[in-house]
């Protein structure tokens, strides 16, 4: 037992490059990328379209092998999909259309053998608790906005009490009010039960909202260009918002890899 293991990051990835074998040629998606998420981190994967978000976070699902590098979740190699990652993806058909709001909830956590039936419709519902939908647990996804969509597919991921939450650009097909509202109400749910999230988007704005660590990437294939921490969601000041998104677009924009930055301004 060392005190290094007890040091040890939530999730280790470390020199990863990824890349898709198409019959042509082969894409490089992401090279040597690194980064360690702590427990309880909102961590942002924040870069341009194509420079290997989605990529990055499917290889911490388990979908993609890495060609280079490791990745490690609680100490161990992530080589496979596991009841300990939970995706929330941006479609809104992402539910059981045959299901009701409750049975999509509590389906993985009946199909990971997590709960038996009567516990895992209880979880289920004090998820859809939280997520203030406790009127439409019966209901039908067609029937629900695609901002409720969305609200129960982070129910169902989050009911299953994963080690980490996977969020692949959630509110993008959402309208501006809606997305705002749904990045206020992960905030709450945050502080709730302090869920560890690992988040892309390509927004700046939605980054530094939901963050309290962004890694930056640069496009084609992605690098990390930066690493901003300690980031207070509590500083609403817009000037304060403005002067990071300034600082964001410059990095993102600069020819400047690996820099580590150090952002305070609780
Ligand atoms: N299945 C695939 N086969 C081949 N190339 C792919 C595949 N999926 C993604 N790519 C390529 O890998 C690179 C990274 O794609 P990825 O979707 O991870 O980027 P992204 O940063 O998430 O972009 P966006 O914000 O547009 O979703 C791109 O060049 C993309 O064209």
């Amino acid at each position: 037992m060392t005190l290094q293991s007890s040091a040890a990051a939530l999730l280790e990835v470390d020199g990863v490059t990824l890349q898709y074998k198409t019959e042509a040629h082969l894409v490089a998606a992401t090279y040597r990328v690194s980064f360690k998420v702590q427990s309880g981190d909102r961590f942002v994967l924040l870069g341009p379209s194509g420079c290997g978000k989605s990529t990055l976070l499917k290889a911490v699902g388990g979908y993609l092998t890495p060609t280079e590098g490791s990745i490690r979740l609680q100490g161990r190699t992530v080589d496979r999909p596991g009841p300990d990652r939970m995706m929330v993806f941006q479609e809104f058909d992402q539910l059981l259309p045959w299901k009701t709001i409750a049975d999509n909830v509590a389906f993985p956590l009946l199909a990971s053998g997590k709960y038996g039936r009567r516990e895992a419709r209880e979880k289920a519902l004090e998820y859809i608790a939280k997520v203030n939908l406790s009127r439409f647990a019966e209901a039908y996804p067609h029937t629900l906005s695609g901002g409720m969509k969305q609200r129960v597919a982070i129910a169902r991921g989050m009911a299953m009490e994963p080690a980490i939450l996977l969020m692949d650009e959630p509110f993008a097909a959402l309208d501006a009010l809606t997305r705002r509202k749904m990045q206020d109400e992960l905030l709450q749910l945050w502080d709730d039960t302090h869920f560890t999230v690992l988040f892309v988007t390509h927004s700046i704005p939605e980054a530094i909202r939901i963050g309290n660590r962004i890694l930056l990437l640069s496009p084609h294939p992605g690098q990390v260009k930066a690493e901003l921490n300690s980031l207070y969601r509590d500083n609403t000041d817009p000037q304060t918002h403005q002067a990071l998104e300034d600082k964001i677009n410059g990095i993102l924009f600069a020819d400047r890899v690996e820099e580590e930055l150090e952002v305070h301004h609780g």
